[in-house]
């Protein structure tokens, strides 16, 4: 099927001290990535911080290939990158060079460097695609949902009890640069990571999903001591540069995709900040 290919949308890196001048739009057009999925089309966003991609594919009428973008100077979009892609609609399917693996809502496709066509399908499934640059190959391979390293934290008391899943990590689905999982908040709980931290070595990236139409995430970014807010919809992604906290509170539960690229793959490798010294 035919369908029109949007360009690459490239955003420059940001300095921690243009936040304070920047007004609720600016924010906004920097750090949200408010519109990757939109039917029978592939969206997406270069940030030249760590390089990464994020995109969305939402196969609906047909299925959809993930094509490459001249910025990239590649001849395929993963001759030189990896992707984590975890599916935030329903189930579908993604095939890798022949492939086809089943995705289920929540689940992770790591896709390494060298794949060359990578094909989303299922009419309700909406992918999410985390890329970075890579410099060799590792096997592509599926985590569903609970198969990669679990951890529950928080509590209900502090309105933050929750689950997360590790699938590419150190010791999980190994890669180049990436880290990546899922976290869900149970219900009732609506804060996530706070304390928050910074990890001076690596950019991260949110992908809010699970998240009533009619509700919000209030997510803070910024230097610990010049935290700023973006109020985040459903299905929509935040770019935290290296100096940045990244912690939200919902106005209801919902799950994110945390992923992460840069220096280091040390999950533990954070700058937790004190509840107290935010500003
Ligand atoms: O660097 C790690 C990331 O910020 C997330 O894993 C944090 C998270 O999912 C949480 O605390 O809810
Ligand atoms: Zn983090």
């Amino acid at each position: 099927m035919t369908t029109t290919q949007p360009p690459l949308h490239v955003r420059h890196a940001t300095h921690p001290a243009q936040v304070p001048g920047f007004s609720t739009a600016d924010l906004r057009e920097q750090y949200l990535v408010d519109a990757l999925f939109t039917a029978d089309t592939i969206t997406a966003v270069l940030t030249h911080h760590d390089r990464i991609v994020l995109a969305g594919a939402r196969p609906a009428s047909g299925p959809l290939t993930l094509p490459t973008w001249p910025e990239l100077r590649s001849e395929y979009f993963l001759e030189r990158r990896e992707a984590g892609i975890v599916n935030v609609g329903e189930p579908g399917t993604v095939t890798a060079d022949g492939t086809k693996y089943e995705l289920p809502t929540g689940a992770c496709l790591y896709a390494g460097r060298g794949v060359r066509d990578v094909v989303f399908d299922g009419p309700d499934s909406a992918f999410y695609v985390f890329s970075a640059a890579a410099h060799t190959q590792f096997p592509t391979t599926l985590v569903n949902p609970g198969e990669g390293n679990r951890l529950e934290l928080g509590d209900q008391r502090t309105a933050n009890r929750r689950t997360i899943d590790q699938y590419i990590h150190a010791d999980g689905v190994r890669s180049c640069q990436i880290v990546l999982g899922v976290t869900t908040l149970h219900a009732g709980s609506t804060w996530n990571t706070m304390p928050a931290h910074t990890h001076d070595r690596r950019t991260e990236c949110y992908l809010y999903f699970g998240l009533p139409e009619s509700e919000r995430i209030v997510h803070l970014l910024g230097e610990p001591e010049e935290t700023r807010h973006l109020l985040v919809a459903d299905r929509q992604a935040v770019i935290s540069p290296s100096w940045s906290i990244h912690s939200g509170a919902g106005t209801s539960s919902y799950s994110f995709v945390w992923a992460m690229a840069g220096e280091n793959q040390a999950f533990a490798d954070m700058d937790g900040v004190d509840v107290r010294d935010l500003r």
